[in-house]
């Protein structure tokens, strides 16, 4: 499925946070959507989930225009990961996981055997099916965010909104829920603050400062030096891989704001 933020602008707190964003993921490509803290990538994503409207400009998946269609039909269409667990703390992980499986449910509908055999499955893909009965309040941050990326799977929607999905991750289930968002044969966008995780797994990038979209294309294409240090206000080196041959950006303070190298490099003190 192909979504389109078609010149989208949002206004919030009486203050322009999004101006004319327009990006177009073609379908089954996964995007990375990167920019400094208050650049406005999760009120980008917001406005595809029906949590922001825009103030102009149109979100479509496909024909369907987000925000006129249904909320039910936008539920059945894109599933979320978001940080916020704040309304389920009592819900066990299982709970929580079937949760995504209530848009498809009529009325006050119970799980079906497909709806408890998506979660199950959805558990075992990020590891957790020990974890299934205990409360989500009382897990660890990337116990809780494995669970929410099961909750996104379960629902087994075309498009996939991911919203820092590797805060709180150790690095090898970074590196497994890339794995799994690649893997995946649907549309996803992610908000992502790990520019070198973004390059190595995602199709395509887009860059937003300041609540416009600043670059897009190929993570070769939009992640040069000068723009992610234009961007970021950082120094910038491209290194290239030396397994993959892939570029690698390697970063480092503004060279004005620089500290001096220490004089004690390797040596501990007690
Ligand atoms: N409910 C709100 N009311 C007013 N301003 C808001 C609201 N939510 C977000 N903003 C502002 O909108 C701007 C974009 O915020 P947003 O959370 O989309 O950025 P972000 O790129 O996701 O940031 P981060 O990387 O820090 O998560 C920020 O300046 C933020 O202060």
């Amino acid at each position: 499925m192909k979504v389109r933020f078609d010149h989208v602008s949002v206004a919030l707190g009486g203050r322009e946070v999004l101006r004319d964003v327009d990006i177009e993921v073609r379908p089954g490509r996964f995007l990375g959507l990167v920019g400094p803290n208050g650049s406005g990538k999760s009120t980008l994503l917001r406005t595809l989930y029906r949590a922001v409207v825009p103030s102009s400009g149109r979100v479509l998946l496909d024909e369907l225009d987000v925000w006129r269609g249904n909320r039910r039909a936008v539920a059945r269409t894109v599933a979320v990961m978001t940080q916020d667990t704040s309304t389920e703390f009592d819900l066990t992980v299982l709970e929580v996981v079937l949760l995504a499986r209530v848009p498809f449910q009529r009325g006050f509908g119970r799980d079906t055997e497909a709806d408890l055999d998506l979660a199950w499955t959805a558990l075992e893909r990020v590891g957790a099916t020990d974890i299934a009965d205990r409360p989500i309040g009382r897990l660890s941050g990337g116990q809780r965010q494995r669970v929410m990326l099961a909750r996104a799977l379960a629902a087994d929607t075309p498009v996939l909104v991911l919203d820092e999905p590797t805060n709180h991750l150790d690095i090898a289930f970074q590196l497994e829920l890339m794995r799994i968002a690649t893997s995946l044969d649907r549309t996803i966008i992610a908000a992502l603050h790990d520019l070198n995780l973004a390059a190595t797994h995602c199709d395509d990038i887009a860059v937003l400062d300041s609540g416009r979209l600043v670059a897009t294309g190929t993570p070769a294409e939009a992640l040069t030096p000068r723009v992610v240090q234009d961007v970021f206000q950082v120094a910038v080196d491209q290194l290239t891989h030396p397994r993959t041959g892939h570029p690698v950006l390697v970063f480092d303070h503004p060279p004005q704001s620089r500290p001096e190298p220490s004089t004690h490099r390797g040596e501990i003190h007690a």
